[in-house]
């Protein structure tokens, strides 16, 4: 081979390396600069989309210092959500309305010699906050008792006395915890304990899902929420931003009225696939007929336990409805098995009996109380704390 040749071979396989190289830096750098993926592997049961919260994986906690001195880039501060413990007795002047039936029980127990007129007056005060009809006699014919042993107008004994009875009322022993034990599956791999959260629309459950996304993340679970009201595409976007402020992705469907189930089976799904302990997610659940709410409740719990079993039910109820409410929380409980009730808007409202009525007709506990439109108003409920504030 001539020299002229040789050196025509060398510029050709120069000219082939550089091609190469080229092409993969031109690769990796698309890739390097689509950043995070939020873009999942395609599912069996639907697409889906993850809104992932600005910042996410960024700690709540200081931001560690930069090892350069390149300009800062601005990260997304999250949102570092109030302890859960104690937010009752901190919410406790919210209750204040509901205040006025121990302040008014307290008041005729004290006249001493109570006529039937004063029984009377206890029972339209016990009918009016809500405590409903099998309780309030309940109590009446334990005060009657109570008082006529004791003989006594000291408010101090009344104030003993009543708060007893309320108390074993409320029912200190019920458990109220939320389940959050870890979950191991039949192939022996963690799975995401997951909860569903029901009820009426308008009685505050999207915001109830974004609060208890909170409560959850101050207790320091990794947590995936379901956008699974599929039926009013704002809900989707409440949630979201519920998500970002305090760094949980939201999965959630973009196209409105898409099956809920689908999305219910991704969120847990994606929960499964990031590590997340706890999947939280919101429905629908209207009210057109029972059969319809049976047949939607039980296709989305269905196809979640699919991925991972359905640990907690959460019925949310507005307790300012009252009867209303209690007829809508009986369908509810008919159609799905409620492990826990949220009641929400409990401040600002005089009818706390509602607590009593609801545990006694589904024999299931009140856990949350909703008690402002605050991120952190949502509190674990405690019997002691709310018959105490009852009676402040
Ligand atoms: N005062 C008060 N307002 C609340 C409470 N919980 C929720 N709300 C308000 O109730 C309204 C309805 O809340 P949403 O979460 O949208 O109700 P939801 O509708 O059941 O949700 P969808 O099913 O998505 O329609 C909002 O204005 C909330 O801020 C509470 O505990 N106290």
């Amino acid at each position: 081979m001539t020299d002229q040749a040789w050196i025509l071979i060398a510029v050709a396989v120069v000219v082939v390396v550089v091609a190469v190289v080229g092409v993969v830096a031109l690769t990796s750098g698309r890739r390097a600069s689509r950043g995070p993926s939020t873009t999942l592997p395609p599912v069996e049961v639907s697409p889906y989309e993850v809104d992932q919260a600005p910042g996410a994986g960024a700690s709540a906690q200081e931001a560690p210092a930069p090892e350069t001195d390149a300009p800062a880039v601005a990260t997304p501060t999250l949102e570092r959500p109030a302890p859960a413990a104690g937010r009752m007795q901190r919410l406790r002047a919210r209750l204040a309305r509901s205040g006025a039936l121990g302040q008014t029980l307290l008041s005729i127990l004290s006249r001493g010699e109570l006529t039937e007129s004063d029984w009377e007056e206890i029972e339209e005060t016990l009918l009016l906050a809500d405590v409903g009809v099998g309780p309030t006699t309940e109590l009446m014919d334990k005060l009657r008792t109570e008082t006529k042993v004791l003989g006594t107008t000291d408010p101090e004994h009344v104030r003993d006395v009543l708060r007893r009875e309320l108390l074993q009322l409320v029912d200190p022993t019920m458990d109220r915890e939320l389940h959050l034990e870890p979950v191991v599956g039949d192939d022996g791999e963690p799975h995401p304990v997951t909860m569903l959260v029901v009820g009426v629309n308008g009685t505050g459950k999207t915001t109830t899902v974004g609060k208890l996304a909170r409560v959850l993340v101050a207790e320091g679970h990794d947590v995936v929420l379901g956008a699974a009201d599929t039926f009013r595409a704002a809900a989707a976007d409440q949630l979201s931003t519920w998500g970002s402020r305090v760094g949980v992705p939201v999965v959630r469907s973009d196209r409105e009225g898409a099956d809920p189930a689908a999305v219910a089976f991704d969120a847990v799904k994606e929960g499964r696939r990031t590590g997340a302990d706890v999947v939280l997610v919101d429905t629908a659940g209207r009210l057109q007929n029972k059969a319809g709410l049976m047949d939607e409740l039980g296709k989305i719990k269905r196809v979640m336990a699919r991925e991972a079993p359905v640990r907690e039910v959460l019925l949310v109820l507005d307790a300012t409805t009252g009867q209303n409410g209690m007829r809508q929380a009986q369908v509810f409980a008919e159609a799905v098995d409620v492990t826990g009730i949220v009641l929400t808007k409990l401040d600002g409202t005089a009818k706390g009996g509602i607590v009593v009525a609801v545990q006694r007709e589904l024999g299931v506990p009140v856990k949350f109380v909703g008690l402002g439109e605050g991120p952190d108003d949502l509190a674990p409920f405690v019997a002691e704390e709310f018959v105490d504030a009852l009676l402040s």
